[in-house]
């Protein structure tokens, strides 16, 4: 199970205005992959070209061999049914208790009886801790647990490529923590493709094996989490280590005056690399490695004190 992605060259644009060209990516199977960027890089945008919500000026998206860019509706019919979502509210029918919420993809798309369903929405239920919760609605449980209704839901119909769109927002760090740890777990346990888009800094150093980071109409890095961890490019450096010195500005790029002024300002250190989240039900990540790996196949130092057991998890900011 799980499915990788590959994209090529691809470009979108609204009307005149470019949101990110020339996208080359490969998204493996099975593994976890953050997309980070600053607040209208189209992080969102790319989510919903990848599953052919929006269609690219350029490039390709190949899925099992199916370039969804450029494949016929029906094909694409087939390839969305590879895809679990979720969205960032959780988008649940507000008037429909859990259970029925999490039903609906199975009754809207498949022709399973009730009682095939009900060991279905079980099954989900209990994989993201929500058993005992069928008959509230989603206005009387927390946003933590709507984002796991949300989960289940986008897990019901057996996807291979599950994408998150900011999960984490409006969560408080506990939750963010136990919601981080699910998603590991859940990864682990269905074997899926995992694409989360987030502006949790803490989880991108922790959750993924792969980070992308959008900047400036373009993909500016994607790679290993240890790849990016160690980088000294300064967009890179900049974003993962949540620092105002740097390329980027308040609204956009720093000009020509404001980089002039921060000249003389010494960088402070990288941060050590954490280590990775573990899953917790005992079942290795698809991609497990030992810490540092990526760093010494690729002769990089990484900072002091990188990878040791009991080292905070949050980031030095
Ligand atoms: N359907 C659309 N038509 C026109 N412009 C759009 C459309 N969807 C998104 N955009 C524009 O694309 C840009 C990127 O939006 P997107 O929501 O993908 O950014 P983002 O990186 O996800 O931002 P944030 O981090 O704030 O959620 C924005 O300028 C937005 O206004």
């Amino acid at each position: 199970m799980g499915t990788e992605i590959k994209v090529e060259n691809l470009t979108k644009s609204f009307g005149k205005s470019l949101i990110w060209g020339d996208v080359t990516l490969t998204i493996p199977a099975g593994e976890i992959c953050v997309m980070l960027g600053p607040s209208g890089t189209g992080k969102s945008v790319f989510l919903k070209t990848l599953i052919g919500l929006l269609k690219p000026d350029r490039g390709s998206i190949v899925i099992q061999g199916t370039d969804i860019a450029s494949c016929s509706e029906k094909e694409l019919y087939e390839v969305r049914k590879l895809f679990g979502v979720l969205f960032q509210d959780g988008a649940m029918f507000g008037s429909m208790n859990l259970y029925d919420n999490i039903a609906f993809p199975l009754r809207e798309h498949t022709k399973k009886s009730e009682s095939e369903i009900r060991n279905i929405v079980m099954e989900k239920m209990d994989l993201v801790g929500l058993l005992g919760t069928e008959d509230k609605l989603p206005g009387e449980i927390s946003g933590g647990m709507r984002k796991r209704a949300g989960i289940a839901r986008g897990l019901v119909l057996d996807p291979e490529i599950v994408l998150f769109d900011e999960p984490d927002s409006g969560l408080d760090p506990v939750r963010t923590a136990f919601l981080n740890q699910l998603i590991v777990d859940l990864n682990a346990q269905i074997d899926a493709t995992f694409l989360i888009v987030t502006h949790d800094i803490n989880t991108a150093r922790t959750v993924p094996d792969n980070i992308g980071l959008l900047y400036h109409k373009h993909l500016a890095m994607f790679g290993p989490r240890e790849m990016l961890l160690s980088s000294e490019e300064p967009v890179v450096r900049q974003f993962l280590n949540a620092q105002r010195v740097g390329p980027i500005g308040m609204s956009e790029e720093k000009d020509a005056d404001e980089l002039a002024a921060e000249a003389d300002q010494e960088l402070p250190p990288l941060p050590p690399i954490p280590m990775q989240l573990e899953p917790s039900n005992g079942i290795p990540r698809r991609s497990q490695r030992e810490p540092g790996a990526w760093c010494k196949e690729n002769g990089i130092t990484p900072p002091p004190g990188s990878f040791e057991e009991n080292m905070s998890m949050t980031t030095a900011v």
